[in-house]
């Protein structure tokens, strides 16, 4: 999901809930990089990767969407007492090929998956073919990052949506467990400490493999740009396109 951004306003419309949410942007050039905190999140379609972001850094959920085109945010956080740069990377969705092994994976997101220390596999506990996706997925981020520790969680979102539920938590355990991370059952929707305390694991997790041998070793492959994400001029241009129809028709009326 992608989200008008960039206002403190929010909005409501009709049925819908329309938020609109500031996201600030830090530069991140006069950082230590070993203090800049590269995460991308990645799953299948609709699974909550931009909610999960959302949460995660405004404590909000929002509920308009249109299909994601992986826009990059950048906070500062305090981990451990010491101020971090994050970046948080969302991404398009990834498909299983028909086969059912192989992954439709776009080329800007195996570049984001190249810039990243750091990987939130997230799935819906309601979609178990997006369960599905996740061994195939982890595999691709293997073939880009041969060596060393990945720091990875396994987050599986719409938990409050317990009545849908097609993936046990034992099989997200399991799996997490096969993956060597951390598994968070978290709702985007309603709960915003379990969504927190997921990805705050996972920077804690980066942060001391960028501190530790293994994190140097893996910053001589890092050096790349940072993929390409729609920049705050779109979404700028997007949220007064958005703000402009919402006077138009409350002016109508
Ligand atoms: N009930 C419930 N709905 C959620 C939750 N998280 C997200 N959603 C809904 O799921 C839908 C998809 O959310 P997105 O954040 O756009 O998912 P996405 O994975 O970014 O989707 P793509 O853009 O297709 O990749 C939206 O309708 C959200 O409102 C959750 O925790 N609980």
């Amino acid at each position: 999901m992608r989200l008008p951004i960039d206002s403190p306003t929010t909005m409501t419309s009709g049925s819908s809930n329309f938020l609109l949410v500031p996201i600030p942007e830090y530069p991140v050039l006069d950082c230590d990089p070993n203090k800049n905190v590269k995460i991308v999140v990645l799953g299948a379609s609709n699974v909550g990767k931009t909610a999960l972001i959302v949460r995660f850094l405004t404590k909000r959920f929002i509920g308009d969407y249109e299909a994601n085109t992986g826009a990059l945010y950048s906070r500062k956080i305090t981990l451990d007492g010491e101020q971090v740069s994050l970046q948080v990377q969302d991404t398009p969705c990834v498909a299983l090929q028909d086969d059912a092994e192989g992954l439709y994976c776009q080329e800007q997101i195996n570049r984001s998956i190249y810039w990243a220390d750091g990987y939130v596999l997230a799935f819906s506990i309601t979609d178990l073919s997006s369960y599905h996706t996740i061994q195939p997925l982890y595999q691709h981020v293997r073939r880009i990052h041969p060596t060393g520790n990945i720091p990875v969680i396994l987050v599986g979102n719409k938990s409050d949506l317990l009545r849908a539920r097609q993936v046990p938590s034992h099989e997200g355990e399991a799996l997490a467990a096969e993956l060597g991370g951390a598994y968070f059952e978290t709702s985007a929707r309603e709960n915003h400490e379990g969504v927190h305390s997921a990805f705050l694991h996972l920077c804690q997790e980066v942060s001391r493999a960028l501190g530790g041998g293994n994190g140097e070793k893996r910053k001589g492959g890092l050096h790349l740009a940072r993929p390409k994400s729609p920049n705050m001029q779109e979404l700028k241009r997007r949220f007064r396109q958005v703000l402009s129809s919402k006077v138009k028709s409350a002016t109508a009326l």
